[in-house]
């Protein structure tokens, strides 16, 4: 990695990023020893907000940190970006639709989209958080022809974690020890989280797979796969706010992986450019398991997909493609 980083966060003044922000200058993400930058978006009406974020900064006396940059100016943000993870959207309150999400926020990603093409570092890699995640990723990806598309991905590890964390809990085992369960498609209720394939350690050098451990299909192709979709909703008509703390540490995971790769053999779960594996056009940001090595993520091939699978996978694509098919409607693209 180079001696400094540039990384952007846009809706700085937020509630995600006010975690995210800490984990970041920790080390969490790029490790201990990467000096970084930060240059934190937002709108100017959070200006004020965002000093007194800022002033958190400083008084947390991390060393990595070289340099803030505070700005409401989207080209300026992205002015040679190494990294940026966009946050900064509208998030959906109790009674929105993901619809109504879709209109506010399809214009955000189009304006950096372009900025993020024009002004970057043509290597940079662009997480996309703010909902609907995929989409705004795709338009964003779509804004910024010069810049590659695998460069480009969206936030489905928190879903990803949910998964792990309600499978532990089912089998009343230590969450680290619970590998390789997948989410597929949408970062939505359509989405499929799927742990066909995933496994357990059991004891040193003893796995078994995740259907074997909680013995209850039908547990795992109902209540699992429903309350990892609808947790985010539970999350919000409980907190109010949608999920945050949760969020900024399901980034760090993604981000760091995608920097500093996956150990060997271990799945993760992101939204990234379909290729027409399993049968999902391109043309898409679609959430698929992966493995990364030396900054370049692969997806998994080669898994089964049985009937009930395949019902899944199309309910998500389907959800999908409508929603590409409303954002360019309404952004004319
Ligand atoms: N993909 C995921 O897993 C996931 C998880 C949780 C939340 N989210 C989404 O993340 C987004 C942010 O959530 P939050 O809780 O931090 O919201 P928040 O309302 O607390 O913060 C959003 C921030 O974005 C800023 N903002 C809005 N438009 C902007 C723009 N054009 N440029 C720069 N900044 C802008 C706002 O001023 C605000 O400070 C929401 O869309 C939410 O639904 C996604
Ligand atoms: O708006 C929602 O229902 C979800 C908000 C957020 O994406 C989450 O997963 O916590």
């Amino acid at each position: 990695m180079s001696d400094e980083i540039n990384v952007v966060i846009t809706g700085a003044a937020g509630q995600i990023a006010y975690s995210l922000i800490f984990n970041i200058i920790k080390g969490d993400m790029f490790g201990l020893d990467q000096k970084i930058r930060l240059v934190l978006l937002d709108l100017p009406a959070f200006m004020e907000n965002l000093k007194g974020v800022i002033m958190e900064i400083e008084d947390c006396a991390y060393p990595l940190v070289t340099g803030i940059i505070a700005t409401t100016d989207v080209n300026e943000a992205f002015t040679n970006a190494h990294y940026a993870i966009l946050v900064g959207a509208m998030p959906r309150k109790e009674g929105m639709e993901r619809s109504d999400l879709l209109k506010a926020n399809a214009a955000i990603f189009k304006v950096q989209g372009k900025a993020i093409n024009d002004h970057a570092n043509k290597n940079i890699k662009v997480l996309v958080v703010g909902n609907p995640a995929n989409t705004n990723c795709l338009i964003a990806m779509l804004s910024a022809g010069n810049i590659p598309k695998e460069n480009f991905s969206c936030l489905t590890r928190l879903d990803h974690n949910r998964a792990k964390s309600q499978i532990a809990l089912k089998a009343g085992v230590n969450v680290k020890d619970v590998h390789n369960v997948i989410i597929w498609g949408n970062h939505s209720t359509t989405q499929y989280p799927d742990v066909r394939c995933g496994y357990v350690n059991v004891s040193a050098g003893v796995k078994s797979t995740i259907p074997n451990i909680i013995k209850n299909e039908a547990w795992l192709q109902g209540e699992f796969i429903s309350t990892v979709q609808k947790r985010g909703g539970a999350v919000i008509a409980a907190r109010k706010f949608s999920s945050a703390a949760s969020a900024a540490k399901a980034i760090t995971d993604h981000m760091r992986d995608w920097v500093l790769g996956t150990p060997e053999g271990e799945y993760v779960s992101m939204g990234v450019h379909s290729d027409g594996s399993y049968g999902i056009p391109a043309g898409l940001i679609f959430s698929f398991p992966v493995t990364i090595k030396s900054g370049k993520y692969t997806i998994v091939q080669g898994l089964p997909i049985d009937t009930f699978s395949r019902e899944k996978l199309d309910i998500t694509l389907k959800e999908l493609q409508e929603e590409k098919d409303l954002a360019l409607s309404f952004l004319e693209m």
